[in-house]
């Protein structure tokens, strides 16, 4: 592990402003948080440094609200949220820099919490800018980056901020990066990697990798139409970045030579609508209507995803298999779950799954306890299953 300092090296800290990095990119639905398991998880830094009379300020973003304010990607019903579920009273500013944030800063007292705006609402924050991550660092004293699951974005609040001030990890980063090491560090083979959710551009690249360290990957959800388009499959309407054909070739080629198998839907669910009672029905994967979309693995890949996972010593999980919010399109990640959870019960499974929407998927399953771990975040630990050393875990240990 990188070698870095943590909040045991923090003494005398009342009084101190504290910036502290969490990630509160936390599943929404109609305004309201479906899944707390991100605020829960900060809990232990935040309440350890504000018991110490630190001047507590949080940093955070939501959604990619591209470099401008945008109300929907507003953080302000996450601190309400985060209120009820740290019991603590937390503040709020309407900006994360400017005059905003230096009054709220100036009117905390020892031991208050406050969340500061979304900070993708600045475009210097996504390019590292060093101009907006010094307008950052003026309100506070201390860096404690918390935000495993942000880690592999090199960004001004995850990884500028730890070259301007004193840098520490926070409870859950040291947590998270000591949890994966015991877990995955020398991981039990076969190892099957289970990839699905609708961040495609942004993890399709780190699958080049991915396919060199596991035995065997499933591709679900959204990233799997892509696949299916690039080998000429008809996907319809369905969540498909066709672009992206070419790197999904390579990758089908990378894994080929490398010996890891890939598993790609043999059926699907299909609908016309993505709205909850929407007609849907069972078909092949080439049997996909043109004006149909694919919003669940079907039955058939289950099976053959169980049979795998059966295979398995060891699974690493990230992004669901279906658009698990709305029924029924949640069968098949939580069939799939479930029988991680079961063959993990039965000690014939090391299962480790990560990111926002999967551990809400597994919560729904009601099975996230079963897991052998469960990490917050999805992309930065697949980065990390990569063996990248991620860029905001780096700034911590070569920073300030
Ligand atoms: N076939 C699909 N079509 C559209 N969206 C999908 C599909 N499968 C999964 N999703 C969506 O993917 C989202 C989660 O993806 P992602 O953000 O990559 O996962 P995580 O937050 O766990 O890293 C969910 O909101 C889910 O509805
Ligand atoms: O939710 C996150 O990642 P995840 O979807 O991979 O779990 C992080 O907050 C990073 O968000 P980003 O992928 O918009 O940079």
């Amino acid at each position: 592990m990188p070698d870095f300092k943590t909040l045991d090296d923090l003494n005398d800290i009342a009084g101190k402003r504290v910036l502290v990095r969490v990630d509160l990119n936390v599943p929404m639905k109609d305004g309201q948080v479906t899944d707390a398991t991100r605020i829960e998880r900060i809990a232990p830094t935040l309440t350890e440094l504000s018991d110490k009379g630190a001047k507590v300020i949080l940093l955070a973003h939501f959604g990619r609200p591209k470099g401008k304010p945008d109300p929907a990607a507003s953080l302000q019903p996450i601190a309400f949220a985060a209120e009820t579920t740290l019991d603590r009273r937390i503040h709020f500013a309407a900006d994360c820099i400017g005059d905003a944030a230096a009054n709220a800063v100036a009117e905390m007292a020892d031991g208050d919490i406050l969340l500061l705006e979304n900070t993708r609402f600045h475009a210097g924050e996504e390019k590292n800018d060093r101009d907006f991550a010094r307008a950052l660092a003026a309100n506070g004293d201390i860096y404690v980056n918390d935000a495993f699951s942000a880690a592999h974005r090199a960004h001004a609040s995850t990884e500028g901020l730890a070259h301007l001030l004193p840098a520490y990890a926070g409870r859950t980063m040291q947590a998270e990066l000591e949890a994966l090491e015991k877990g995955l560090g020398d991981p039990a083979r076969p190892v099957l990697a289970i990839v699905g959710g609708a961040k495609v551009s942004t993890k399709i690249d780190l699958l080049m990798n991915l396919v060199k360290k596991v035995d065997a990957l499933v591709i679900g959800g959204g990233m799997a139409n892509t696949f299916l388009a690039a080998r000429g499959t008809e996907v319809g309407k369905s969540l498909c970045e066709h672009d992206l054909a070419p790197t999904a070739k390579q990758i089908m080629i990378e894994a080929a030579e490398s010996g890891c198998a890939i598993i790609l839907p043999v059926d699907a669910v299909v609908a016309r609508e993505f709205k909850a009672g929407a007609e849907s029905e069972i078909v092949a994967i080439e049997a996909v209507p043109a004006d149909g979309m694919i919003l669940d693995v079907g039955p058939q890949s289950v099976v053959k995803i169980n049979e795998w996972l059966d295979r398995a010593d060891t699974v690493v999980w990230n992004g669901p298999l279906g658009a698990f919010e709305i029924a029924p399109f949640d069968a098949a990640t939580v069939a799939a779950a479930r029988h991680a959870a079961h063959r993990t019960g039965e000690g014939l499974l090391v299962s480790v799954a990560g990111g926002g929407d999967t551990v809400a998927a597994l919560n729904h399953a009601g099975v996230a306890d079963e897991f052998s771990y469960v990490s917050t975040a999805g992309g930065a630990f697949l980065e990390w299953m990569e063996g990248k050393v991620l860029p905001g875990v780096e700034a911590l240990a070569t920073g300030r």
